[in-house]
């Protein structure tokens, strides 16, 4: 599944229409055809549904869904809220088809005419403005979104909710709060953030009939389960340990045992052939009753946190992950500064090291075995010398920057993590709840993502997988045995059985 910008769906538009043949006209029934198909679902015929057309295109589909709906029986009335001599072209075409339909066309004169019928609606169908709004709304469509919003009845929007905008990083708007949106061939990529995803409530693509072939990629996709599934990595029934991959994850301190403790275990349980802690030796009693099947690596410590890079030989290891629970003294500077200058494999660098590495990033580029950075908002907030809110409200074009700047992956984590490669594709992963919001969710992650890396061919693959198998495991364990408030990250360790029981083949 694609994610688009405005200007991407533009494009979309002008290469369907001109390298097939496929009018405007045509898309816009295909359109209006899908949405009023998948409204039916969620309508009963007895429903009173409203529906709100502005002047774009957004509003040719409104005539179209609303002519459809009436055509099928439903109880639909239908209200231009514009003038009439905004309402041109193809959405002007589709008007006229609506009225010499035989039905009638409702006009905004007095806005207590709207609001009685508003108020009398179950459903509230927004067809005002999609992705061709510009800056916060102009009367009369601000007034009729804060009506529309103050009502009791279910509110679907049309493609994207009037006022919000198609990409990313705009904060200042006004807009219609949908509880469901039927989106107009891609999503686009506002549904994904999260200041502006809020409003879409769910939502559904809906396929108009655009020549697929013939589209130009933008690099940027939803990362589908089917599609995960097909490229998991299986087991041989010929293979030992060392057929899977040998690990190495460091971290941990006498006073943070759990982070690299539940890391290595996660790995382990994601199907690692042999993994090795490197930890301060203090700290090895503590994990190793956790974790039964590791190796150990003592570290030089002082005060408890390891101490520097020395007796750190990384030559064995297929990949090697660092960073959890590490501690973020000055100590563990050189050990970062080694691990990137001398890992001849895919280096992982989460946690405590991605705060280390804010000095070291310029090393990055040297690298020349794959580099995977696991930040949070708030770690990619530092590495990067912005706020967190920045992050947050432009991760795609952020997170893009810097994976093509320093040549790494970048897995910027949250209820939509994005994974881009060197080269700027991107993936979303979707999986997932709030039960994962809780320390410790991010160190199962490193694990699962090493170990799914040491076994898969692709490292892009690998990071969308394990990032879907993290979410999996916390949807099936809310929906089974645990709840968002109880669940813990030694739950998702355990889960991953069944996970991997029931998602592979
Ligand atoms: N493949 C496709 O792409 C297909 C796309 N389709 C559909 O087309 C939609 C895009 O249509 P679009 O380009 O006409 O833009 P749209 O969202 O209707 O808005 C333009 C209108 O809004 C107005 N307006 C703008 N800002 C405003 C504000 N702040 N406050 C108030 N008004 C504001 C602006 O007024 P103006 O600024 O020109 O005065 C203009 O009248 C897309 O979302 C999908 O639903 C499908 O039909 C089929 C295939
Ligand atoms: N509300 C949420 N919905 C879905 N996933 C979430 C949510 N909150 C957190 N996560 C996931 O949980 C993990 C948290 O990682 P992180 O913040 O590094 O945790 P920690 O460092 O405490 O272990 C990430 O994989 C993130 O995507
Ligand atoms: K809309």
């Amino acid at each position: 599944m694609d994610v688009v910008t405005a200007q991407e769906m533009y494009e979309w538009d002008r290469v369907a229409i001109k390298s097939t043949g496929l009018d405007g006209r045509l898309l816009m029934e295909n359109a209006g055809r899908a949405v009023s198909s998948d409204l039916e679902k969620k309508l009963g015929t007895h429903q009173r549904v409203i529906i709100l057309i502005g002047a774009g295109n957004n509003g040719g589909d409104g005539f179209v869904i609303a002519r459809t709906l009436l055509n099928r029986g439903y109880s639909v009335e239908a209200w231009q809220i514009v003038s009439d001599s905004k309402v041109e072209g193809d959405a002007r075409y589709h008007k006229e088809i609506f009225i010499k339909s035989g039905y009638t066309l409702y006009k905004l004169e007095k806005t207590d005419d709207l609001s009685e019928s508003l108020k009398s609606a179950d459903v509230i169908v927004d067809a005002m403005l999609g992705i061709g709004v510009k800056g916060r709304l102009r009367e009369p469509v601000k007034q009729v979104v804060e009506l529309a919003n103050e009502q009791r009845a279910f509110r679907v929007a049309v493609d994207l909710p009037t006022g919000v905008p198609a990409d990313e990083g705009i904060v200042e708007f006004d807009a219609f709060k949908a509880d469901y949106t039927c989106i107009i061939a891609a999503l686009k990529m506002s549904a994904l953030v999260e200041h502006t995803r809020v409003y879409y409530g769910e939502w559904k693509v809906c396929d108009i009939g655009l020549p697929v072939k013939k589209l130009p990629s933008p690099s940027r996709k939803v990362w589908q389960r089917e599609g995960g599934r097909r490229v998991l990595p299986g087991r041989d029934p010929n293979s030992h340990k060392g057929s899977h991959g040998k690990a190495l994850v460091v971290g941990g301190a006498a006073h943070m045992p759990g982070s690299i403790a539940m890391s290595a275990k996660a790995a382990l349980r994601s199907g690692a052939g042999l993994v090795t802690i490197a930890t301060p030796k203090s700290a090895m009693n503590a994990v190793a009753s956790y974790v039964q099947e590791a190796t150990f690596l003592p570290l030089a410590e002082e005060r408890g946190v390891i101490k520097d890079s020395a007796g750190v030989d990384v030559s064995a290891y297929d990949g090697v992950a660092i960073g959890m629970g590490m501690g973020r003294g000055q100590e563990s500077n050189n050990l970062v500064s080694h691990l990137i200058s001398t890992v001849k494999a895919p280096l992982l660098i989460d946690a405590d090291a991605l705060y280390q590495l804010k000095n070291l990033v310029g090393l990055l580029r040297s690298r020349t075995y794959p580099t995977i950075l696991t930040p949070h908002p708030g770690e990619f907030a530092h590495l990067v010398d912005q706020s967190i809110s920045a992050i947050v409200r432009s991760p795609f074009s952020y997170s893009r920057e810097f994976s093509k700047a320093y040549g790494v992956y970048t897995v910027l984590k949250g209820p939509a993590t994005i994974i881009t490669a060197p080269d700027g594709s991107q993936f979303v992963d979707l999986s997932g709840n709030a039960g994962l919001a809780k320390g410790g969710s991010g160190d199962v992650l490193s694990g699962i993502l090493l170990a799914m890396m040491l076994q898969s061919g692709s490292i892009t693959y690998a990071l969308n997988n394990g990032c879907m198998l993290h979410g999996l495991t916390a949807e099936m364990l809310t929906k089974d045995a645990h709840s968002m408030v109880d669940l813990l990250a030694t739950d998702l360790v355990e889960g991953l059985t069944q996970t991997f029981r029931t998602f592979s083949s």
